[in-house]
């Protein structure tokens, strides 16, 4: 079996068909779960009534190919439930999973170690690693145990282990290595197998502030170097803004919103939300989409010009310096026009 190198490969860019499609699912812990699938009862009249827990309440959503998709919500909200379900690591009660169309809930037991080598691999935050074998070992084991020949699974592990920037690291062991670099190697050897999606539990919620947020640039350096789909699933609010392309908020079990990192910002769906990203600072996240407005008649248009996608951190020096308004184009037209007026309401507004 080959498995292509990172240069061979290339993210299909313009393939716009989900890669993942969740639809209607359910996980229900208790007696009779299937007698449960439906129920609008809150979760404790559920319990009291039926003794269930409903971890996952009818959640559905798309995941794209080649995006960072975060599953975000506090403790017990149902997130690791939810991710763990595509996998069938736990076995859904009731819904959907495609991934690529291919309905994982039929898949027998032999197609679902496929899925789970071949397609989907897991890093968890505590790493696995097989603590008498080094750095190379661990990498190669994934692929050893599905059969690659051994010259070419230490090839590829090579490749990663560069990849993650382990490399002089081949021959140590785990108990030899940082927490943060034994996350590397969870990390590479996930990577191995070259997975068409990559889910990640929490990896970084054992490590020390900085290290978290070394890896977190890790896994952002990762993903424009290989491109691959990845699902990472937190309860910190500041990790789902930094990672996310779109993040899931859940509650009780049940997907509240889903949006891109300024969309759950700068409109979220409710109360519970809103309270989530109260204290982001919004001009860190919100575009300059979010605050432009249509030119006033006899305003100059003359003025700077700024892409509507530019954070507004990033354009209050370009807007406070300008003597007449910038103005917000998409390179052919004018789609408004931004001042110090609209940049100072975002600033005192906030929690700047
Ligand atoms: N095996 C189980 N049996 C019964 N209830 C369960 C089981 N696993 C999870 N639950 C319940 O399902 C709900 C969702 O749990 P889950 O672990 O998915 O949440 P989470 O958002 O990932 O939380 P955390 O961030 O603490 O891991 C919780 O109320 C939990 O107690």
């Amino acid at each position: 079996m080959t498995v292509p190198s990172v240069a061979e490969r290339s993210a299909s860019d313009t393939d716009t068909t989900p890669v993942l499609a969740v639809r209607d699912l359910w996980k229900v812990f208790g007696p009779k779960a299937e007698s449960v699938v439906g129920s609008t009862l809150s979760r404790k009249e559920l319990k009291e009534r039926t003794g269930c827990v409903a971890a996952v309440r009818d959640v559905s959503f798309d995941v794209r190919r080649g995006e960072v998709f975060v599953v975000m919500g506090l403790s017990g909200s149902g997130k690791s439930t939810l991710v763990r379900c595509l996998t069938r690591l736990i076995e859904p009660t009731a819904g959907e999973v495609l991934l690529d169309g291919e309905d994982v809930r039929k898949a027998d037991d032999r197609r679902l170690r496929e899925l789970r080598r071949n397609r989907m691999a897991m890093v968890f935050q505590h790493f696995g690693l097989l603590p008498h074998r080094c750095v190379l070992d661990n990498v190669a084991f994934g692929l050893e145990i599905r059969g690659v020949a051994k010259k070419e699974r230490y090839a590829r592990a090579r490749e990663v282990v560069g990849l993650v920037g382990l490399t002089g690291f081949e021959n140590s062991y785990p108990d030899q290595l940082s927490g943060g670099m034994q996350q590397r190697v969870g990390l590479a050897r996930a990577l191995a197998a070259d997975p068409e999606v990559l889910l990640f539990d929490e990896p970084f919620s054992a490590l020390d502030p900085l290290i978290r947020r070394e890896m977190q640039n890790e896994v952002i350096r990762l993903h424009h170097e290989v491109g691959k789909t990845m699902i990472f699933i937190t309860h910190d609010l500041s990790e789902a803004l930094k990672l996310g392309d779109r993040i899931l908020i859940m509650r009780d079990g049940e997907l509240v919103q889903v949006g891109t990192p300024d969309q759950v910002v700068g409109a979220p769906a409710d109360d519970y939300v809103r309270d989530f990203v109260s204290d982001i600072p919004r001009s860190h996240v919100l575009t300059l989409r979010w605050i432009m407005r249509p030119p006033h008649p006899d305003e100059p248009l003359d003025g700077p010009e700024l892409g509507p996608d530019v954070v507004i951190r990033d354009a209050v020096h370009a807007v406070l310096s300008a003597d007449r308004p910038v103005r917000v184009t998409d390179g052919e037209s004018v789609l408004g026009v931004v001042t110090s007026a609209e940049i100072l309401e975002v600033i005192a507004g906030g929690q700047d």
